[in-house]
């Protein structure tokens, strides 16, 4: 019988292509094991009975229920760093069109286009829309994760002096940062000192509308605003505010809503920035793969709520995967039951991430559903997957 895999939105089809001839697209999500998904909000979906895994073809998991998906044994795995390089290329056009106004200067050319004499009408015109160069300024990068790590690089390239600030910068991403930038640990040092700042941090309870009024009160005169990261991160009353004053000159973000797009100075486009078909090629192809060896080997990559967990192929007639609150002695219980029913464990893994954790178990016989359900009914266990060896 094959597997059923649901797409919430479209995924490119190099990812797609991945998926064997055990496997099947449906479009009926109540019946889907595995589900594909780039933006599309799940908050208020039903969750199918049968669904053991969500890949999110990108970086963000705001738009999928995580406690939800835990409590349920649903593992939710993202591709990181698959998208960042076409974010990255956003954020520097988005610096570059900061800096002059070149989207102003475009719409005066469009303007005159009957104008037999733009040659010489521009010449007087074009004051307008000067500017200034980057080169120099000084750039404050907030989260120095794929993405961000990738901007500061790339920034410092351009001759910007900057500034990165993460607090829980990973090992990975410390190794690739250029010895260029000034690594800070004090917030206050990115809004006192840059003429650029852009955030690259996910929307948590602890970043939504960090970028407040208390923070535009620390930050430079004609400060300019990236954001290309998500809507929530920056207040937009304050922001408002911080434009009309002249404390923003511009607020450049890839999150335009009702409140944004009515703004002085904004230059707002539609979530843009993963959208090229390198970064979608990337994603879906990463997506797929992680489902699908989750699904074929309950081995777990790159997932935002359970363990990373490797095992090798199944060395016995089944593979139980549990899942669990990460607490003392629940392999122990998990041992008693199996040994009280007379099965023997080959081998075995179990990975535990914050509060919750994740054992795989290879049994020399098939179990009963008996077995699964004393399973089940130790306390902290929220779901038993049997898989049946190959
Ligand atoms: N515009 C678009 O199309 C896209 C937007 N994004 C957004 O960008 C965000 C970042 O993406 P990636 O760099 O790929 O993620 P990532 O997970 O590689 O990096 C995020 C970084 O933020 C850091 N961080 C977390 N809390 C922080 C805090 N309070 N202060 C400073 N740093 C903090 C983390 O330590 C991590 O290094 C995503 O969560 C997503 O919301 C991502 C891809 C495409
Ligand atoms: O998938 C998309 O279109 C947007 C990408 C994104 O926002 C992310 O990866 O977090």
């Amino acid at each position: 019988m094959s597997r059923k895999i649901h797409c919430l939105n479209p995924i490119s089809q190099t990812g797609l292509k991945l998926l064997t001839a055990d496997y099947e697209l449906t479009d009926k999500a109540e019946e889907a094991e595995g589900i594909l998904v780039r933006s599309a909000s799940m908050h208020e979906m039903e969750l199918p009975a049968g669904l053991e895994a969500i890949a999110r073809a990108g970086a963000g998991v705001n738009n999928i229920p995580l406690d939800k998906c835990t409590e349920k044994g649903i593992v939710v795995f993202n591709t990181p760093g698959a998208n960042a390089n076409g974010v990255k290329e956003l954020v520097l056009a988005g610096m570059l069109m900061a800096a002059r106004d070149i989207n102003g200067g475009i719409e005066w050319v469009k303007e005159n286009k009957e104008d037999a004499n733009i040659s010489k009408d521009m010449e007087k015109s074009k004051k307008k829309f000067a500017g200034t160069e980057i080169k120099g300024k000084r750039l404050g990068v907030i989260g120095l994760g794929a993405i961000g790590v990738q901007v500061a690089n790339a920034a410092a390239d351009l001759g910007m002096k900057v500034y990165g600030y993460d607090p829980f910068i990973s090992v990975n991403g410390a190794w690739q940062l250029s010895p260029f930038i000034e690594h800070v640990t004090d917030l206050d040092d990115i809004y006192k000192n840059c003429d650029y700042i852009t955030v690259h941090v996910p929307l948590l309870d602890s970043t939504r509308e960090m970028i407040n009024k208390d923070a535009f009160a620390k930050m430079k005169d004609g400060v300019v605003i990236l954001n290309y990261a998500r809507d929530l991160l920056v207040n937009d009353d304050d922001m408002l505010e911080a434009l009309e004053s002249g404390k923003v000159h511009r607020y450049m973000t890839d999150f335009p809503n009702p409140k944004v797009t009515h703004m002085p100075g904004v230059i707002a486009t539609p979530h843009l920035g993963a959208s090229t078909a390198e970064s979608e090629d990337n994603c879906a192809e990463m997506a797929v793969k992680e489902l699908m060896d989750y699904l074929e080997t309950g081995s777990i990559r790159n997932s935002v709520n359970y363990p990373a967990c490797e095992m090798p192929p199944c060395r016995g007639a089944c593979r139980l995967c549990i899942f669990n609150v990460n607490k003392p002695n629940m392999i122990g219980q998990f041992a008693s039951v199996l040994a009280e029913e007379g099965v023997n464990i080959p081998d075995m893994q179990n990975k535990s991430k914050g509060e919750v954790a994740y054992t795989i178990m290879d049994a020399d016989q098939e179990v009963s559903q008996r077995v699964v359900d004393r399973l089940m009914e130790i306390d902290g266990v929220y779901k038993v997957r049997v898989m049946k060896a190959e």
